[in-house]
């Protein structure tokens, strides 16, 4: 086993740390005229409330002002300035407006009050970190240290974040991450969005008042409501029905959420974090994702590297696994060569999952290639591939595509039979997303 120790967080050389940026979207006011004149707001977030009320984000105390006044949205095509139903009218360049969009410098005037109105964008500093460890992420190599210095900076702001990266990568680890550091007192909520029944999905994450639709004897509180205050990760964001993905957009910018059936808007605090391992870019070329979504989504991009691109963490992580697994067993050289030699289609999980099953196969021993069993599913250039053949597969190991198809087979059929057809559950199992089970199944005819 290598000697490299991932519980004590190493220290990279300084020379490694250069500085980069990262830039963030931000709604920029400056009152000109009225009793608040002076004063300058930048910030970054998706939407901005103005009003006299306390909970609008600027905050008037200007009295020909309604409580709730005015709003301005970051949409894909510029701001876009809507009057709340105020009492004396929003008025931009002397028309009274309901919606329109703003140009480069607008002033708006509101009652006594006039506000000059800008998007622009704040470039914020990262190192790329010189830790080899944050938070339940372990890897000091460069591409993990570039990640680490992003999270670092990221996490703290109510900025959406986007992660992609292969299937097995450690995306929800990052999810995690981000959270911890946010500083946000609520919970982490994770919701995956690949379940098949789009009418579940709805439900879930926005919630429903009591007697919906047929069948709703309660109301439910859905995920964006249970994350108040928190953090909402919405896994595999790719899998989100198309119908479902404008009542996605409008929460995200209006930070209220309707449950179904009802028409009160609940306001939350969620700061959202999505995850992906397929390419959004192209599913929005090809018409299966929503443009004004994805940007609304991408902000933030955090790409998780598959292991292949940073094999030299393998020792580290291997590491890392076996103090947690209470593993006595060594690796033999041999072993360790053929684990960097491997390309690792199912990432960090199948590097855990093959270490777990040769810590029972070695029998204590030391753990040999053999023990390792690592296959060639000739999927190096293909993400997302199941790369686990540990739970409760059978030991032996095949030889061809075919023969491995068949135990893939074989082993989905058992575990929908162990866990009586629940697909979500049997993914929970096997360790595959909830839509890679679902390609399988359509596959294999099962
Ligand atoms: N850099 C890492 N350090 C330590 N553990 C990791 C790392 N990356 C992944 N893992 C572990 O690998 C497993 C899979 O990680 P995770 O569930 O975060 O992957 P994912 O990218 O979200 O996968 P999926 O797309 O299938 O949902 C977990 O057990 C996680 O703890």
């Amino acid at each position: 086993m290598s000697t490299a120790d991932p519980s004590s967080t190493q220290v990279m050389p300084a020379a490694d740390a250069a500085a980069r940026k990262i830039r963030l979207e931000r709604i920029e006011l400056d009152i000109l005229l009225g009793p608040d004149a002076g004063r300058e707001v930048k910030l970054t977030l998706p939407s901005v409330k103005i009003g006299t009320a306390s909970d609008n984000e600027v905050m008037l105390t200007d009295r020909t002002v309604s409580r709730h006044h005015a709003e301005i949205r970051m949409t894909q095509e510029g701001l876009l300035l809507s009057d709340l139903g105020s009492t004396n009218g929003t008025f931009l360049n002397g028309l009274r407006v309901k919606e329109a969009y703003l140009g480069a410098e607008s002033v708006l005037a509101l009652g006594s009050t006039e506000i000059r109105i800008g998007a622009g964008t704040e470039e914020r500093p990262y190192e790329v970190a010189r830790e080899t460890q944050l938070g339940g992420l372990v890897g000091g190599t460069e591409p993990m240290r570039e990640l680490y210095g992003l999270i670092k900076v990221v996490a703290p702001t109510p900025t959406t974040v986007l992660i992609t990266g292969e299937s097995g990568s450690g995306k929800e680890v990052v999810a995690t991450t981000l959270h911890e550091r946010s500083g946000r007192r609520g919970p982490l909520v994770v919701f995956d969005a690949s379940v098949t029944d789009p009418e579940m999905v709805r439900n879930d994450l926005f919630g429903h008042i009591k007697g919906a639709f047929t069948g709703a004897t309660g109301a439910r509180e859905g995920a964006f409501r249970r994350a108040d205050g928190g953090t909402l990760f919405i896994d595999e964001i790719g899998e989100l029905p198309l119908e479902l993905q404008p009542r996605l957009l409008r929460v995200l910018e209006s930070r209220e959420v309707s449950p179904v059936g009802s028409d009160q808007p609940v306001k939350v605090d969620v700061r959202v974090v999505a995850a992906t391992h397929r390419n959004l870019e192209a599913m929005v070329q090809a018409g299966e994702f929503r443009a004004d979504l994805y940007y609304r989504l991408s902000v933030i991009c955090l790409r998780v590297p598959p292991l292949r691109e940073i094999k030299a963490d393998i020792p580290l992580l291997v590491q890392s696994f076996a103090d947690k697994m209470g593993m006595s067993s060594r690796l033999t050289e041999d072993a360790e060569r053929a684990l960097l030699e491997y390309h690792w289609p199912g990432n960090v999980r199948e590097l855990r999952n093959v270490l777990e099953r040769a810590a029972v196969l070695c029998r204590s021993q030391e753990i040999r290639p053999e023990h390792l069993r690592l296959m060639d599913l000739g999927a190096a250039s293909r993400p997302s591939t199941m790369g686990d053949t540990s739970a409760g597969s059978s030991a032996a190991v095949a030889q061809s595509p075919g023969e491995l198809k068949a135990m893939e087979r074989q082993m989905i059929s058992d575990a929908m039979a162990r866990n009586r057809n629940n697909k979500t559950a049997v993914a929970r199992e096997l360790g595959i997303p909830l839509s890679t089970l679902k390609r399988r199944i359509t596959e294999y005819g099962l």
